[in-house]
């Protein structure tokens, strides 16, 4: 099949103080969220002068992606829109509209499947199509890639390299893989209907896969960046809460390998990089983090991948057995009942 362009659909995040709070309104829009949670996480982008990493890095992937394009020959250019903050996904499907794009492929930056990584993408295909209206692309989504060599190589490398600066201490130290917390119901429901956990299961899967490579048999998977309220179960321990087990049983050093997020999003840098790093020098255990995947060169050679799947019928390469789905057609769901909203 041909396509006229690519959309390179993401997040979104603010570009300075004044944007914090109405970013966070667009991110949080009647998802139950407690006001203290937001005035929080509103600390923390303050913290970094108000400006998300997240809109530089995906400057970055696309400006190797569009390298990687045309190394290969491959004339499709690529556009930029976001969920949450501006370039926002309504506007940028406009000007596709506008510059004669018929029929588009859509890289969405997230690994997984489940509603936040994976269905409210689509959600947010069809609501731009549906802004735009008669003149809207046709927009195919690619699929989920937590399995993808590319992506577990480049996770591995970064494993390696961080294991490397903890010198001697490598050898005992333990190896973490971290990824966004989602509510329990929601990771039940990810998946088509019944089949449950898709989340969890290609997050695991995905460190298992990156484990061995490294060579590293005992490992642990862990979750970050809770939000909701308190009452409502998500999926746990948490990295913070972890680091104070391990330490209990005398682990001198962590490797934490935050597999959840493709670039240095404010959760890595935040979460991570201060609260996790904190907690681990109060214990006096070593701690070394891992690069994300996202500006490792393999990355948009991923996508060009991927990209190729659909233009060449080229193979769809996959080192486990769970399922990737989640490529649709102008936003409709994997299949009745996926990834609902919990
Ligand atoms: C699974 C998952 C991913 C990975 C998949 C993917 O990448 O898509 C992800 C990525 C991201 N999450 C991000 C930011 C935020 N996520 C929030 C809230 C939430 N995330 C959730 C899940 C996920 N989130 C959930 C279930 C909520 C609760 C509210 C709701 O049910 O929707 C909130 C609200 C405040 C708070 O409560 O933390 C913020 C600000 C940023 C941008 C960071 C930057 O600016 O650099 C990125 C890449
Ligand atoms: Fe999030």
């Amino acid at each position: 099949m041909s396509f006229d362009a690519l959309l390179f659909l993401s997040f979104g995040g603010p570009e300075g103080p004044e944007d914090v709070r109405p970013f966070l309104e667009n991110v949080t829009r009647g998802r139950g969220v407690p006001p203290e949670r937001l005035d929080e996480v509103a600390e923390h982008y303050l913290h970094f002068g108000g400006v998300s990493p997240i809109n530089r890095l995906n400057e970055d992937i696309m400006a190797a992606l569009r390298s990687e394009l045309d190394a290969q020959g491959r004339r499709l250019p690529v556009y930029f829109g976001n969920r949450n903050w501006h370039p926002l996904i309504e506007d940028t499907v406009s000007a596709m509209a506008e510059d004669g794009v018929r029929r588009a492929l859509v890289f969405a930056t997230s690994a997984w499947g489940g509603y936040s990584g994976c269905k409210q993408y689509h959600e947010d295909i069809a609501r731009a199509r549906e802004t735009v209206g008669e003149s809207a692309p046709e927009l195919v989504k690619l699929r989920q890639f937590f399995d993808h060599p590319l992506f577990v190589e480049a996770n591995a490398d970064a494993v390696r390299e961080a294991l490397s600066g903890l010198g001697e201490q490598a050898e005992q130290a333990r190896l973490v893989f971290t990824a966004h917390s989602v509510p329990l119901r929601a990771d039940e429901q990810a998946g088509p209907d019944g089949a449950g956990q898709w989340y969890s299961r290609q997050v695991a899967e995905a460190a298992r896969l990156v484990a061995e490579r490294v060579g590293v048999e005992a490992y642990d998977v862990v979750w970050q960046s809770r939000s909701g309220p308190p009452q409502v179960p998500w999926l746990e321990p948490d990295i913070v809460d972890h680091l104070d087990e391990l330490h209990a049983k005398g682990v001198p050093a962590v490797v934490v390998s935050p597999i959840g997020f493709v670039s240095d999003h404010l959760e890595v840098i935040w979460d991570l990089d201060n609260e996790a790093e904190d907690k681990a020098a109060e214990l006096g255990m070593n701690f070394a983090r891992a690069a994300t995947a996202g500006t490792d060169p393999r990355f948009a050679k991923m996508i060009v991948e991927l990209i190729a799947e659909h233009t060449d019928g080229a193979e769809s390469r996959e080192l486990s057995e769970l399922p990737a789905a989640g490529s649709t057609v102008n936003g409709r769901p994997c299949a009745q009942g996926c990834c609902t909203r919990a």
